[in-house]
């Protein structure tokens, strides 16, 4: 039949499939389980990296009156509001870009958060354990990077990519 390709090898990462609908051969992708009618011409990409499964972060975080929990170890009833805790966090932040003070000393001392015990550390989290603004920065920062301050229904956090 004009134009049939002999059944040559295919390139890697791609088997050759019939659709019982159509009768017509398809191609699927064994990487992604994306299909498509043209013959491919490159090998199949196993799934690009996307970045760490799971990262290391220490955080300091300062909560304000509407909080999720607006109580911590530190204080029984939190009454700042979200700027003034939004200030308290650049402040913490300046003092640690300037080498003043270090992020673990800042944290165990002024940190909302019970990790505090621990200069911060929350140990090492995959995707989808932390809220999603907290997560999207861990994940976004390198090691040994201070993020921006980042809100979160908790409060507002400073995070620290460990490892
Ligand atoms: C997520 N997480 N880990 C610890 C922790 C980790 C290691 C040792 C002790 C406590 C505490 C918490 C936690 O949710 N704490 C909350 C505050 C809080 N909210 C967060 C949102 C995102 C990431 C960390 C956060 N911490 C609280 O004490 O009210």
């Amino acid at each position: 039949i004009p134009g049939k390709m002999a059944d040559e090898q295919l390139p890697a990462g791609w088997e050759k499939r019939l659709s019982r609908s159509t009768g017509q051969h398809y191609y699927l992708n064994i990487y992604t389980k994306e299909s498509q009618w043209d013959v491919p011409d490159k090998p199949a990409e196993p799934v690009s990296s996307s970045g760490p499964e799971q990262v290391q972060c220490s955080h300091l975080l300062v909560k304000h009156k509407d909080s999720r929990r607006p109580s911590s170890w530190r204080e029984d009833n939190i009454t700042r509001t979200k700027e003034e805790a939004l200030d308290l966090v650049k402040s913490y932040r300046e003092q640690i870009v300037q080498g003043k003070a270090s992020f673990a000393d800042l944290a165990s001392k002024y940190s909302d958060c019970s990790s505090a015990k621990r200069g911060g550390d929350l140990g090492s989290f995959k995707k989808g354990a932390m809220q999603k603004p907290f997560e999207e920065a861990s994940f976004a920062l390198k090691v040994g990077e201070l993020s921006e301050p980042v809100f979160t229904d908790s409060g507002v956090h400073i995070i620290l990519q460990s490892l």
